[in-house]
């Protein structure tokens, strides 16, 4: 058994889509990247990297690299996914903090489970996804950005 974890954050600016979980919110800013830039599909696909010591988001999709502008992310997990499971690995489980000042999420956390769980392949059981502010301190606080953290299991298949 090995663990992983990762951590991502991505501005916020007007003009972009809110893609968080592969869900699309409604806001009246959204998150700036080279790809979708989905911070919470980022940390999760760093947390598997980390727990297979594949190195990191980064390193296998450059944001120099025009195939991976405006990507969507999910493409990213599956692709993680696979990696993972090449090396002998398969998922156990997956926990993960979006934090946020605003949008609210709770209305949207059982979406971005189940799209996890399909990417991974693993039951909906398997992946806890939780929302939390910073009581209006720092970048996050300030609406500034959006940040996520997540940790994993994998195991030898
Ligand atoms: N962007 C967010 C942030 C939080 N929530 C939910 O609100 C609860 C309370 O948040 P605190 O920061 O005051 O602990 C939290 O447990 C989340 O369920 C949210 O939906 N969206
Ligand atoms: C996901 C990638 C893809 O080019 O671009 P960004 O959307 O900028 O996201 P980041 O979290 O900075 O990770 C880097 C890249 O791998």
């Amino acid at each position: 058994m090995r663990i992983g974890h990762g951590f991502d954050v991505h501005q916020l600016v007007e003009g972009r889509r809110c893609i968080i979980g592969g869900v699309d919110i409604p806001y009246e800013k959204g998150l700036k990247g080279h790809s979708d830039a989905d911070v919470l599909l980022h940390a999760i696909c760093d947390a598997l990297l980390g727990a297979a010591a594949l190195g990191d988001i980064g390193k296998h999709f450059p944001d120099t690299d025009e195939r991976y502008k405006g990507i969507d992310s999910r493409q990213l997990l599956k692709h993680v996914v696979a990696l993972v499971n090449d090396k002998g690995y398969v998922v156990v489980n997956i926990d993960a903090t979006v934090i946020a000042e605003a949008p609210k999420l709770a209305p949207y956390i059982t979406t971005m489970r189940e799209h996890i769980a399909e990417d991974i392949g693993i039951a909906l059981d398997a992946v806890n996804v939780k929302a939390t502010t910073t009581e209006k301190l720092g970048f996050t606080g300030r609406g500034e950005g959006i940040a996520a953290e997540a940790v994993c299991l994998i195991n030898q298949q």
